[in-house]
C-alpha cells in the first residue's frame, strides 16, 4: 500500500497563536510555563488535524519556538561562548538570546533558507568546537504525540546540511565540514534516544544532498550515513528545492531506508530516481507544491504516481514537495476571497487533503474519490480559461520596450558629478532604510480603517501626523537624507500588490519569515499593471515638510515577485517584467513630483538565485534587466538607491554592480562588515551604505561600536563612497530603541567626518 506522509506543518497557528505568545513572553507578560503550554497546545492540534486529514505518516520535531536550525544548535550544545552557556540543558532564555541578542551578547547571524523568504539562525563554529547532546526536545515531542495516540516520524536537520549552513568564526577552522567527526557521535546519541523511546523511522532533512558539488561534500554524506545508518532507526533522507541530478547514484549508495524527492521543483528527476535508486529504498514522492498556493492538478499528479507505482513495485509515499512551513495554514479562513480565485487555491491544510486523495486514488482507484478529482480538474480548467488573467495592454507594452529603456541616460561618473552638485551632501551622509516603528497605534489605526471603524479621511490624517512626527524626529537627529517612514504600509510587498492589477490578497495567509515575524504574501494570478500612482502622495507630502532631501521608497520588481505567490502559467521572468514596468511608471511619477532620491529595495535579489550554479546566469540576466527597466527613466541628477539585506554577495557582485544603482545600502553589521570584501575585490565603483546598526536585535548599539564598523568600512572603501545607515528598515523596533541608536549613528558619522 502507498502511504500518505507529511514533512512538516506550519507551527505558527491559524490565528498567529505562536507569535502572540512569543511576543507576550518577551514583554514578560506571560511566564515560561505559559509559553511552553502554547507550544504544546499547537502541536497537539496540528497532529490531530493531520490525522483527521488522513495523513498516515505525521512528523514530530517540526515545531519550533523560533527556528529549526537554532533548535539543532541547541540540541547539539553548539552555543557560542559569548552566551555564557556552561553545559547541560540549553535554557529558553539562552535559546532566545542566541536568536535575538542579549544585553551582553550580540545575536547570531540570520540568513535566507535556500531560495525562500524564511530566515534561519546561522550556526557558528570554532576550531575547538565541542558538541554534546543538550536537549530532550525531540524525544519529549515524540512521546507527547504518542500520548495522544499518534505514532510520529521525528524530523531533524541532517549533519551535512547543518554544518554546510554554518559559518566558521575562527581562522583556524577552514571549513565547518571538518567538524563532521565530532558532530556524528552526538547525532548518533540523538537517534539512539529516539530508538529508546520507540521510534521506528526518522526523517533527516538533507537539502544539501541535492546541491552537493564537491567531492568533500559527497564524501561527507558517505561518512555521515555510514555511521548514522547503523543507529537502529529507519532513515528517510529528505531532499527538496532541487532534483538529485548528479547526486542520484550517491543517494542510492547511502545506507538509508528511504529518500524524499521534490517532484514539483524537479519533476524530470523521477525516471532517473526510479532506475538508479535501489529498489529496496522507499521513495517519498513530493507531488504537492509546498512552496506555492495553487491547487494540485490531481489527475496529472496521479499519472506520475501511477508510473512510479508500476515501475518496480517498491514502497512509495506521497507527500508535499517540502515542509509546509512555506504555505499559509488554512484556506477556509479566507472568507473574503473571490470564489473563483479561491477555487484555484490550496493552503497547508488543503495540501494534506490532496496528499491523502492522491494516495487513496492510487491505492483504491480514481473512482473511489472521483468527485474530488473532478472538482480539481474543473478548477484547473477554470484557471486555464479565466478572462481575468490576461490583459492585452500589458502584453502590448511588453512587446514594445526598447533597449534604451534598460539603461540610464549617462554613465555613472557623469551622474555622480551631477548628483553631487544637485544634492550637496556631506561626506559620510547619514540616512535610514525607509521604515520607522510600526507601533501598536499605527497597526491599530490601519486595522480600524480596514474594518470600516475609521474613515479614509481620519486614517489619512492619522498617517499625516505620523509622517510629520517622523520628519521632525529625523531633523532633530540631524540625519542628512530623510524618509517618510512607511506608516501607510502594512508590508513592503503587500502594500504594492494591493494597488497593482493582477494581484489578490488573503486575510489570514500568514507565513513565518523569521522568529515571530510573519508575512502575508500576495497572490499574483494575472497580468500586472499599475492603475494609479502608489506612493507619490506620501513622498511628496513628506518632502513638503522639510528642506532636507526626502528619499522616495519603492519595492523592486524582483522582490515583489519573490515575496509573492507567483502564477505558474508563464515564466517568472515575464511576470517580473510586468512588475518592472509598473514600478518604472512610479519612479517617473516620483521624479516629476520633485523627489530627487528614489530607493528601490531589492532585498530578495540574491534569494531568487537558482540553487544550482548552472542556472545562475539566466536568472541574473532577467532579474538585473528588470531592476534596470524599473529604474532607468530618470535624469542624471536623480539618485537611484537600492537596498539589500540578509545576503551574501560574493558570487553575484558583478551583477549587483550591473544594477547600476547610484547607491546601495546593505546589511553588514551582524557579519562584521564581511560582505564588503566582495565590494572591495570587485572595485565596486558606486556608493555604498554598509549597515552599522543591527536592527533585528533589541540591543542599542553604542557610538564606539558603530565607529569601529565604519573604520572597517574605510579599510575597504573610499571615504567619499560611504554612506552611514542601519542594516535595514526600523519597522520592528520601538522609538525608544531607535532614537538613541540613531543619535549614536549620527554621532559616529560626524566623528568620521572630522577624523
Ligand atoms: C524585510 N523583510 C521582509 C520580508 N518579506 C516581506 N514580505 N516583507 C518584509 O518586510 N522578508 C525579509 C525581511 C523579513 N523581515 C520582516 C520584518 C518584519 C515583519 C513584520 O513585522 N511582520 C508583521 C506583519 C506585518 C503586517 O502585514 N502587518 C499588517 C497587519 C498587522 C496586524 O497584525 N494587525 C492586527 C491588528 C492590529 C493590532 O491590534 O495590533 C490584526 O490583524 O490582528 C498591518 O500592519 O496592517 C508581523 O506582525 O509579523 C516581517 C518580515
Ligand atoms: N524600505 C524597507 C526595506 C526593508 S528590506 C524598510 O525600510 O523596511
Ligand atoms: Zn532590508
Amino acid at each position: 500500500m502507498i502511504q500518505s506522509a507529511n514533512l512538516g506543518f506550519p507551527r505558527i497557528g491559524a490565528a498567529r497563536d505562536l507569535k502572540k505568545a512569543l511576543e507576550a513572553y518577551w514583554r514578560q507578560e506571560i511566564s515560561p510555563k505559559d509559553l511552553i503550554s502554547t507550544g504544546k497546545t499547537l502541536r497537539a492540534h496540528h497532529w490531530q488535524l493531520q490525522q483527521s486529514k488522513g495523513v498516515d505518516v505525521i512528523p514530530c520535531g517540526d515545531f519550533s519556538f523560533y527556528d529549526q536550525i537554532l533548535d539543532m544548535t541547541a540540541t547539539l550544545g553548539a552555543v557560542p561562548a559569548r552566551f555564557g552557556h556552561t553545559g547541560g540543558h540549553v535554557s529558553l532564555d539562552t535559546y532566545f538570546a542566541m536568536a535575538r541578542g542579549s544585553k551582553s551578547a550580540p545575536a547570531m547571524e540570520m540568513t535566507k533558507w535556500f531560495d525562500t523568504n524564511y530566515h534561519y539562525i546561522v550556526p557558528e563554529f570554532t576550531a575547538d568546537q565541542r558538541f554534546s547532546l543538550s536537549s530532550t526536545r525531540l524525544v519529549d515531542e515524540y512521546k507527547e504525540a504518542l500520548a495522544q495516540g499518534i505514532h510520529t516520524r521525528p524530523v531533524i536537520i541532517g549533519p551535512v546540511t547543518y554544518l554546510t549552513l554554518g559559518k566558521s568564526k575562527d581562522a583556524a577552522l577552514g571549513d565547518p565540514l571538518d567538524l563532521l567527526d565530532r558532530i556524528l557521535p552526538v547525532y548518533a546519541d540523538l537517534l539512539q534516544s529516539l530508538v529508546d523511546a520507540g521510534a521506528d523511522w526518522v526523517q533527516i532533512d538533507e537539502p544539501v544532498l541535492a546541491l552537493a558539488e564537491t567531492d568533500k561534500q559527497r564524501q561527507a554524506f558517505e561518512q555521515a550515513y555510514a555511521r548514522l545508518g547503523k543507529c537502529g532507526l529507519k532513515i528517510l533522507l529528505a531532499t527538496y528545492f532541487e532534483g538529485l541530478g548528479d547526486n542520484t547514484a550517491l543517494a542510492s549508495r547511502l545506507p538509508v531506508h528511504g529518500l524524499h524527492i521534490d517532484l514539483v521543483r524537479a519533476p524530470d528527476q523521477l525516471p532517473a530516481c526510479l532506475s538508479v535508486i535501489s529498489k529496496d529504498k522507499l521513495l517519498s514522492l513530493g507531488l504537492v507544491d509546498g512552496r506555492n498556493i495553487w491547487r494540485t492538478d490531481l489527475d496529472k499528479a496521479l499519472a506520475v504516481l501511477a508510473k512510479a507505482a508500476a515501475f518496480d513495485g517498491r514502497a512509495l509515499q506521497v507527500a508535499p514537495s517540502c515542509s509546509l512551513i512555506h504555505s499559509p495554514v488554512d484556506l477556509e479562513n479566507e472568507t473574503k476571497l473571490d470564489p473563483e480565485l479561491k477555487s484555484w487555491l490550496a493552503f497547508a491544510t488543503q495540501k494534506l487533503e490532496e496528499v491523502s486523495l492522491l494516495t487513496r486514488a492510487a491505492n483504491h482507484g480514481r473512482d473511489h474519490v472521483a468527485s474530488a478529482f473532478d472538482d480539481s480538474a474543473a478548477a484547473a480548467e477554470s484557471r486555464r480559461t479565466s478572462a481575468r488573467i490576461h490583459n492585452p495592454l500589458v502584453d502590448d507594452r511588453m512587446q514594445n520596450t526598447l533597449p534604451s529603456d534598460f539603461r540610464r541616460a549617462s554613465k555613472y561618473e557623469t551622474r555622480r558629478a551631477a548628483q553631487r552638485a544637485a544634492l550637496d551632501l556631506p561626506l559620510y551622509p547619514t540616512t535610514t532604510i525607509g521604515s520607522f516603528p510600526q507601533t501598536k497605534e499605527v497597526r491599530q489605526a490601519r486595522a480600524a480603517f480596514k474594518r470600516g471603524d475609521l474613515t479614509a479621511k481620519a486614517y489619512d490624517a492619522f498617517l499625516e501626523a505620523e509622517t510629520r512626527e517622523a520628519v521632525r524626529r529625523q531633523e532633530a537627529l540631524g540625519l542628512d537624507v530623510l524618509v517618510h517612514g512607511e506608516f501607510e504600509r502594512n508590508d513592503m510587498v503587500e502594500y504594492f500588490g494591493e494597488q497593482l492589477a493582477g494581484f489578490a490578497f488573503t486575510k489570514s495567509g500568514w507565513v513565518q519569515s523569521y522568529g515571530s515575524r510573519y508575512v502575508k504574501p500576495p497572490i499574483i494570478y494575472g497580468d500586472v499593471s499599475r492603475p494609479e500612482p502608489m506612493t507619490v502622495k506620501w513622498s511628496a507630502y513628506a518632502q513638503s515638510l522639510t528642506q532636507k532631501p526626502m528619499k522616495g521608497m519603492l519595492t523592486g520588481p524582483v522582490t515583489i515577485l519573490q515575496w509573492s505567490f507567483v502564477r505558474d502559467d508563464q515564466p517568472r521572468s515575464e511576470t517580473c517584467e510586468q512588475i518592472a514596468l509598473a514600478i518604472r511608471d512610479e519612479v517617473t511619477d516620483l521624479e516629476a513630483a520633485g523627489i530627487r532620491l528614489i530607493q528601490i529595495d531589492e532585498p530578495a535579489l540574491r534569494e531568487g538565485l537558482p540553487l544550482r550554479k548552472a542556472d545562475h546566469a539566466g536568472y541574473l540576466e532577467w532579474a538585473v534587466n528588470c531592476f534596470r527597466l524599473a529604474s532607468s527613466s530618470v535624469a542624471d541628477t536623480t539618485q537611484i538607491h537600492t537596498h539589500m539585506c540578509y545576503s551574501e554577495f560574493n558570487d553575484i557582485i558583478a551583477d549587483v554592480a550591473s544594477l547600476d544603482a547610484d547607491v546601495i545600502s546593505i546589511e553588514t553589521s551582524r557579519s562584521d562588515m564581511e560582505l564588503l570584501a566582495a565590494f572591495e575585490e570587485f572595485a565596486y565603483p558606486n556608493e555604498i551604505g554598509p549597515g552599522v546598526y543591527d536592527i533585528h536585535s533589541p540591543r542599542t548599539p553604542d557610538k564606539a561600536e558603530m565607529t569601529a564598523l565604519l573604520r572597517k568600512a574605510t579599510e575597504r572603501l573610499a571615504p567619499d563612497q560611504i554612506w552611514v545607515n542601519p542594516d535595514c528598515g526600523l519597522k520592528t523596533r520601538s522609538w525608544a530603541e531607535v532614537t538613541p541608536a540613531l543619535e549614536n549613528m549620527v554621532a559616529a558619522a560626524r566623528d568620521a567626518r572630522s577624523a
